[in-house]
């Protein structure tokens, strides 16, 4: 029996609660059976475009109406983790009772501790929200002195924040004591709720958005999984992606996954920290593996069919 940390893509949920349930259908079987191989999950998901739609939907009600104020990021995050678990515990419960396993299905809201001194503060690195064309980014950018916007992967241009590493799971314990009880977990959606630790040892949201990835290889680590799996919309990390000579790679031992970093192959906020996320797990222990592959061939990557493996 393996533990397995399963990350989904919150660019895989898809932009509406109805595309969001219909992919989190998709992906239950999968996740289901694993379980019925005998192997233990927990799953934690992204939420950039959720997390900026919730964000941008209320700063937008605040340009119409006194009765709505913007909302803080960490409040966006932990929406987000509301939104996106209610769906998760229906999808994964509706296939655990069509295949009649006894599990539970339970959503940690979970906060990650992060280092108020993270450089990242200074530099926003983490897209966010939809894609605009060019000229728009550029119109907002310049209505709003405070907004910062790039290019994501050549999809168009995307809002970007502060997106520190995460340091601790607040909610570790609970986490463990429900894997031990027999839950299938979520926890730390949309890399967790990021707070600092005040002096008086508790906790204060921080605005930043943390990588889910990097969260979920910290998860990982935590709960002491064998495997990392991390599912997004392509099927393979590629080199040359998005060209002619592009090449899907299925194995990377740990030199060769620095090597596609150092070479610049992997875009900067999409790929760039699943591969690192992918590496520290691979390093934190003998035996442990992490696979990048798509939400759709995830049934293929577990046997091994699809996917990208990184492994020391
Ligand atoms: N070298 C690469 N190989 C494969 N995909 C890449 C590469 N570089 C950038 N990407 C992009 O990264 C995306 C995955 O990142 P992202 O959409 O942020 O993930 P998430 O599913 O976690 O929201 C892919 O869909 C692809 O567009
Ligand atoms: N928080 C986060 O990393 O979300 P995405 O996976 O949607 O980018």
């Amino acid at each position: 029996m393996s533990r397995i940390v399963i990350a989904l893509g919150g660019n895989a949920l898809g932009d509406t609660a109805a595309e969001q349930r219909a992919r989190i259908d998709a992906a239950a079987p999968a996740l289901v059976g694993l379980i019925a191989q005998g192997h233990e999950i927990i799953v934690s998901h992204g939420n950039g475009p959720q997390v900026g739609a919730i964000s941008l939907a209320f700063a937008t009600a605040a340009e119409h109406t006194d009765r709505v104020r913007p909302m803080d990021l960490p409040e966006c995050t932990a929406m987000s983790q509301g939104y996106i678990g209610y769906h998760l515990q229906q999808g994964i419960a509706r296939e655990l009772r069509r295949v009649g396993m006894p599990w539970h299905v339970a959503s940690v809201v979970t906060q990650v501790e992060v280092d108020p001194d993270d450089p990242a503060f200074a530099h926003p690195t983490k897209p966010i929200g939809g894609f605009y064309d060019e000229a728009t980014a550029r119109s907002m950018m310049a209505a709003d002195p405070e907004l910062r916007m790039v290019e994501d992967s050549g999809r168009g241009w995307r809002q970007v924040v502060a997106s520190p590493r995460p340091v601790r799971i607040v909610e570790k314990d609970s986490i463990l004591n429900l894997l031990d009880h027999e839950f299938i977990v979520v926890a730390c959606g949309g890399g967790g709720i990021p707070v600092v630790r005040t002096e008086g040892g508790d906790h204060r949201g921080v605005a930043a958005v943390i990588d889910k990835d990097f969260a979920s290889a910290a998860l990982a680590e935590a709960v002491g999984a064998d495997y990392l799996f991390i599912l997004t919309a392509v099927d393979r990390v590629a080199v040359d992606f998005g060209t002619p000579a592009q090449r899907d790679l299925e194995h990377l031992d740990l030199a060769e996954a620095q090597r596609l970093v150092d070479e610049g192959q992997l875009g900067a906020g999409s790929m760039l920290p699943k591969v690192q996320a992918a590496m520290a797990f691979a390093a934190s222990g003998p035996g442990r593996r992490a696979v990048i592959c798509s939400l759709e061939k995830a049934p293929l990557a577990m046997r091994g069919e699809s996917g990208t493996t990184i492994h020391a």
